[in-house]
């Protein structure tokens, strides 16, 4: 029996979720649209017509749901903060109501001795500046430096972990490239400038930071191990392209100053040649970066586009209601490589989870309790634990684990056909049960994770 595993001392247990997943009224109090809002009353968009109108309504909920997260022991909440909320045309006037509702937020986290870990963009952009281009202007550098101003200001010293964007991988890829996310464009052109103006909106952010705040800020990326699906030269490659556009294309240019190579081999003609001045900006020094992980990826050649690679599905292995093979050695390959390129820079795992099937409705336990019984996922959080704790072990300064996601929630245009929650929800009547992932979950923080 190996002895029980020991985080480090002040290692950070909590949760994950995202402003548009779960708090619907997206136009209450004198909010914006955003881009989610007119991409899911698009027709054909969402599965099953879905939208975040309503979501969780964590918008009227949010002090219930911060007192279930103090009763699971939560040490900590990442969220996400809608930008059209504070800014509803994106730049300008500022609603107060918007503010307002963070704000509270905030204090309500902090009285229940829980940290807060804010977001700045996730994904939900102000309708009113994708009307003046969105990601494709050079000019959303300065509307997201406006934009964070506008937080620093209000809320550093309470909040003192700030990210500035998730995932700019899937924003550009979702949204520009292959068009399945918001504002699903499909544009092999559009997809680098959008890509760079997302860093350079980052950069720009943390520039302001510095000027402002007294705490600290990062990136949140998704990044997911390629292996060979053969010793093949033509896989090789393959996977060179596949980490080049996934893993590398944003940590290079906000930790080394470039771009991976392989992004010219990749989008040819479609490639721009940037000023070196965009460098400068986009490597602004990080306090930390959060790793979004969910599964690897076994790559082959193939012809696809623009990457020329396929993924090949594991005959053994166990996958998740979203397709995704559960591998756990694949954080903890992906966590040595993170400090083998980049340097002792701190890392959060800012998302870990699993979707697997859960019933619609709790189920009632024989002393009249609702119950949802999760053990895959449990099954699933346990190893990633575990993998997390191996790179530990091996050297690898991971601060903490925000577990994707607290509350079952819109899974984007997947709608709500997919819940990753370690709390239930019942859209029906809005009653969120802990799952037992939920219940194991607060004893592996009780226990500091002894109890994985
Ligand atoms: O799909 C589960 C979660 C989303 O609900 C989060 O909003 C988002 O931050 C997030 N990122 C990933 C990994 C990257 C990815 C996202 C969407 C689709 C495919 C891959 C998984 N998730």
């Amino acid at each position: 029996m190996s002895p029980a595993p020991v985080f480090p001392e002040g290692f950070l247990w909590g949760a994950a979720t995202a402003a548009h997943q779960i708090e619907g009224s997206p136009l209450a109090d004198g909010a914006g649209p955003s881009i989610w809002t007119r991409f899911a009353h698009t027709p054909g968009m969402m599965l099953n017509g879905d939208t975040g109108d309503v979501a969780c309504d964590h918008y009227h909920r949010w002090k219930d749901d911060v007192k279930l997260m103090r009763e699971l022991g939560l040490k900590a909440y990442r969220f996400s903060v809608s930008w059209s909320r504070i800014l509803p045309e994106g730049t300008g006037r500022v609603n107060q109501a918007g503010l307002d509702f963070y704000s509270n937020l905030v204090d309500e986290l902090l009285a229940n001795g829980i940290e807060p870990l804010l977001t700045l963009y996730h994904w939900d952009l102000p309708a009113a500046l994708d009307d003046r281009g969105g990601w494709l202007n050079p000019d959303i550098a300065d509307w997201f430096a406006e934009y964070a101003r506008v937080l620093y200001r209000a809320l550093d010293g309470r909040v003192k972990k700030w990210v500035t964007l998730n995932e700019p991988w899937v924003v550009t890829d979702g949204g520009y490239l292959h068009g399945a996310l918001a504002p699903g464009h499909r544009s092999k052109f559009e997809a680098p400038i959008a890509s760079h103006n997302l860093m350079r909106a980052h950069g720009a952010a943390v520039k302001a930071y510095r000027e402002i705040g007294q705490h600290e800020i990062g990136l949140v990326v998704n990044i997911e191990p390629k292996y060979p699906a053969s010793d093949s030269a033509q896989d090789a490659a393959a996977v060179r392209r596949a980490h080049a556009y996934m893993n590398e294309q944003y940590l290079h240019p906000a930790l080394l100053g470039h771009y991976p190579p392989e992004l010219k081999e990749i989008f040819g003609e479609a490639w721009p040649e940037w000023p070196a001045e965009d460098y400068d900006l986009i490597q602004q020094k990080l306090d930390f970066v959060g790793i979004n992980y969910y599964t690897r990826s076994v790559t082959k050649a193939a012809e696809s586009y623009p990457l020329n690679t396929g993924v090949v599905r594991q005959p053994l292995g166990t996958y998740t209601e979203t397709g995704w093979e559960v591998f756990p050695q694949g954080l903890t390959d992906l966590l040595l490589w993170f400090k083998q390129t980049y340097g002792d820079l701190p890392v959060y795992i800012t998302e870990n989870g699993a979707a697997f099937f859960d019933p619609p409705t709790a189920d009632v336990d024989e002393t009249g309790q609702r119950r949802v019984r999760d053990p895959l996922r449990i099954d699933y959080l346990r190893k990633h634990l575990g993998a997390i704790h191996d790179a530990i072990q091996a050297g690898v300064d991971i601060r903490g684990y925000m577990l994707w996601s607290f509350l079952d929630n819109l899974e984007w245009s997947l709608g709500y056909s997919k819940r990753f929650g370690m709390v239930h929800v019942n859209y029906g009547t809005q009653e969120r049960t802990p799952k037992d992932s939920a219940r194991w979950y607060s004893q592996v923080i009780q226990s500091h994770g002894r109890k994985l």
